[in-house]
């Protein structure tokens, strides 16, 4: 049988976010930075994301990462994380699912207790620090590129929800922060509000966007809230002796995050710091909807442009679920995979256009 494309993917999760690794099958591309790069496989070459992550071999709540060569030299290796509508910067649950991969299936050498790997991705290097022992992959923490606040309590009317209070912010992907109770909501139970928590999110995203429209200082192309976090207090936890919090993340094509959401918490914790809630230093537990934890960290503050930036870590664990062959047979009517409405929202339409129009302009300065 010849099949028009073979792709050897590792299934992986971090803090129950699938991040599948595809490992072979791709050739590299070109691009001076892993950026180009992301946008050159967007333009010329996204049949392969819209294969791996549209039924029937995807689903509506996963991402799938793919490892190329990296550009900077100081690079172990590079990746470019695809997600349901669009290929994005950076990602936290999918270092961590990355990084998992590498170093458990021997692509990167794995040190006991502890192994520093150097990551080239779309939005720049990322430095991790893996926990070994036995051959697996205890923790994963990596600092991310610098997060920083666009605006606290900013005002945005949505409707049927008058007008919130939105603290707006980069972590690695554009988020806005509504207080859960803002919207009458609580966290406590995802089978009771998960449906409306990411109706809500999809609407507040879609007020947002329209109200405001934030670009990164450093790159044109990186603009527009494209993630809403609905988030509780920040509270101690005595036996822990830790602050902890929990979160509902809605993220594309309109689902919730299964993990705390690593860009998100980067972006949480720039507007902690913002607000004096969390110093450099201090160590933070993010929950997710099903519980599951990430250890945010400020390692220190810088600028970004004019913004009072923080350079963040977050850290958390990654487990392989599979080893799995996906390939695409001629004659398959669906080359690029299918969506139904019961488990997939409406397209993003124009979400790849502006991306490309800004990346063009940035380009020619
Ligand atoms: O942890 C994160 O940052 C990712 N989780 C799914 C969506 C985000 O990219």
């Amino acid at each position: 049988m010849r099949f028009s494309r073979k792709l050897d993917v590792i299934g992986v999760h971090a803090e129950g976010e699938v991040g599948d690794v595809v490992v072979s099958g791709v050739l590299d591309v070109p691009g001076e930075t892993m950026y180009d790069k992301m946008i050159h496989m967007w333009s010329t070459n996204d049949q392969i994301r819209q294969l791996l992550l549209n039924e029937p071999r995807g689903r509506s709540s996963m991402c799938t990462n793919l490892i190329l060569p990296p550009c900077n030299p100081k690079a172990d290796a590079g990746f470019l994380i695809m997600e349901s509508e669009e290929w994005v910067p950076m990602s936290g649950s999918n270092t961590i699912c990355t990084v998992t991969a590498l170093l458990e299936t021997g692509m990167l050498k794995m040190d006991e207790p502890e192994t520093k790997v150097v990551l080239d991705t779309a939005a720049g290097l990322v430095t991790v620090t893996a926990s070994c022992e036995n051959g697996k992959c205890k923790s994963v923490e990596f600092e991310n590129a610098p997060s920083f606040v666009f605006g606290l309590d900013v005002p945005v009317t949505v409707p049927g929800l008058g007008t919130l209070k939105v603290d707006i912010a980069y972590g690695g992907m554009m988020f806005a922060f509504v207080d859960v109770s803002a919207v009458g909501l609580r966290l406590e139970d995802h089978y009771e509000n998960g449906t409306k928590l990411v109706e809500l999110g999809e609407r507040v995203k879609k007020a947002v966007r329209e109200q405001s429209m934030p670009v990164h200082p450093e790159n044109a192309a990186i603009r527009g809230v494209t993630n809403v976090v609905f988030t509780t207090p920040l509270t101690t936890d005595p036996l822990r002796d830790c602050k902890v919090t929990k979160n509902a993340t809605v993220v594309m094509p309109g689902r919730l995050d299964r993990s705390p959401c690593g860009t998100g918490t980067c972006a949480r914790m720039a507007v902690l710091h913002a607000r004096g809630l969390l110093s450099v230093g201090e160590s933070w537990i993010n929950k997710s909807m099903i519980d599951t934890e990430f250890t945010g960290r400020i390692v220190r503050t810088t600028k970004v442009g004019e913004y009072d930036a923080i350079v963040p870590a977050v850290k958390g664990r990654g487990w392989i679920t599979s080893f799995k062959q996906v390939v695409l047979d001629p004659e398959d009517p669906f080359p690029e995979g299918f969506r139904v409405g019961d488990a997939w929202g409406p397209p993003n339409l124009g979400l790849k256009e502006g991306v490309f129009r800004a990346y063009k302009e940035g380009r020619q300065g």
